[in-house]
């Protein structure tokens, strides 16, 4: 059974917080071995991800087999069936499509004093994207993470995804093909993150890596942070369902569902101010897990990180929601929009009874790397933004650098800071020289 908790019983709180401390994906076992495996690849490079490889993904690996080549790619492709190939090709075009939207300006302007500023966006040279592949094999996480970095223009989109027992799944390899990707690397787990992160021999080192995983990728990501940059913390799937008596008890019940086959560690939450649907959607979830391939899966993460949590109304609702900050949030209410205005922390987004989660998770068309663990709350889902930079531009006019050199002479003197005062202050006593001496004449 999930955790049930009513907003209106005395201990409310203090279970209610020990839902939000879960360390689903950020346990001191998980952050040791690591660490470990990070600090082996650092070392050793090539030969410590291929034994980490034979280790965790049981398959032995030489470093001309690391990469998985042109012809393999070809050959996959040409196995996909040709409906699958049709979908993958619908979801390209709708997530582009909306990606394409979030292409930043550059920016510069004139301040009253003449001086010219702004800033201009420039990608990242090299972008190392994580698909993950242990328990199921994610295509649709390949291109939700190379088309944003395509569209931002990121020169070099390496790619790693495991393999479990050395079988690539094809429509991954498709998925690559027609995102553009440049490198596959058939590695997974920490010590991808950690080739990518510091390069190997074979593997050279990215700038920036983005992309879901497990609690082990998460914790890989935290870790190297510094060396290269990271998107955010998109660890184990989440979802938050918030309904009303209006709401279909199956359908949210297989929404719950939806996530928590994903991982033993992802978990699935209702929020209803309606006892009875709260009922009718823990009897339908015990119902649909027998139809489920994947019910051992799902029923570990209902069980052990599951909760129904019952409020008084939908204002209480979107408190709750707020404090979960989940990654993705489902609003199935009489009247969606009403209490979507009242939240303020979620990755994403799903309004009303006919957006279920899993169109966001392939075609809706925005990104479905998104941040979990409550990071919603300082994160965004992945954009064409993460792998871009801002670079500020100024120049000043002798006018401006006049108008405004002075006080910058006075802040770097209160900051004891002498060369900073001179640097400004040399210019500013040229250019009084410059008109003395043309009021003089001279
Ligand atoms: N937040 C998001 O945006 C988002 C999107 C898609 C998927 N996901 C999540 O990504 C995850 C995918 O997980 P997965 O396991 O299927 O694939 P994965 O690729 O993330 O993890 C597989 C790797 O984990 C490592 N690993 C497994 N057990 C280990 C152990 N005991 N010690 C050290 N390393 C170990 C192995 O190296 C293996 O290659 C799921 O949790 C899913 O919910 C999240
Ligand atoms: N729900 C996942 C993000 O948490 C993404 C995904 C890919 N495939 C199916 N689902
Ligand atoms: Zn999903």
């Amino acid at each position: 059974m999930p955790v049930t908790l009513r907003a209106d019983a005395p201990d409310f709180e203090s279970r209610f917080r020990d839902l939000l401390s879960m360390k689903r994906e950020s346990s001191p076992e998980v952050d040791d071995v690591v660490a470990a495996i990070l600090d082996d690849v650092r070392k050793r490079g090539d030969d410590a991800v291929i034994d980490h490889t034979a280790r965790f993904d049981r398959m032995q690996l030489a470093p001309d087999t690391l990469a998985i080549s042109e012809e393999e790619i070809a050959v996959a492709c040409a196995a996909v069936p040709p409906e699958e190939a049709r979908a993958l090709e619908i979801a390209a075009e709708r997530i582009e499509a909306y990606h394409a939207r979030q292409r930043p300006e550059d920016v510069s302007f004139q301040d009253p004093h003449g001086a010219t500023l702004g800033w201009r966006w420039t990608a990242v040279e090299a972008a190392g994207l994580y698909v993950p592949g242990g328990l199921a094999s994610y295509p649709s996480s390949l291109l939700m993470n190379a088309i944003p970095a395509r569209v931002a223009g990121v020169e070099r989109l390496a790619v790693c995804m495991p393999t479990p027992g050395g079988k690539a799944n094809p429509l991954t390899l498709l998925a690559a093909r027609i995102a553009g990707v440049d490198e596959v690397w058939r590695i997974g787990g920490a010590q991808a993150i950690g080739a990518l992160a510091y390069g190997t021999d074979t593997i050279r080192a990215v700038d920036k890596i983005a992309g879901p995983g497990n609690a082990y990728v998460a914790a890989a990501k935290r870790r190297v942070f510094g060396t290269v940059g990271i998107d955010m913390i998109a660890g184990p799937s989440e979802i938050l369902v918030i309904a009303d008596a209006t709401a279909n008890p199956e359908w949210v019940a297989m929404d719950l569902m939806s996530q928590a086959e994903h991982d033993p560690s992802a978990q699935s939450i209702l929020v209803t101010d309606s006892a009875a649907l709260a009922q009718a959607v823990i009897a339908a979830v015990e119902r649909l897990l027998t139809r489920l391939e994947r019910a051992e899966i799902a029923a570990a993460s209902w069980r052990a990180n599951g909760a129904v949590i019952l409020v008084r109304d939908m204002a209480e609702a979107a408190a709750v929601s707020d404090r979960i900050a989940p990654e993705h949030l489902e609003i199935v209410t009489a009247d969606p929009e009403a209490v979507a205005a009242n939240i303020r922390h979620a990755g994403a987004i799903f309004l009303g009874a006919f957006t279920p989660e899993a169109i966001g998770d392939y075609v809706g068309g925005p990104n479905h790397v998104l941040p979990t663990a409550r990071s919603a709350r300082f994160s965004s889902g992945l954009s064409v933004l993460d792998f871009m930079k801002r670079t500020t531009i100024a120049r000043m006019t002798p006018g401006a650098l006049a108008a405004i050199g002075p006080a910058a002479e006075t802040l770097a003197r209160s900051e004891s800071l002498e060369a900073h005062a001179l640097s400004v202050g040399l210019r500013l006593a040229a250019l009084n020289e410059e008109e003395a001496s043309m009021e003089s004449g001279t």
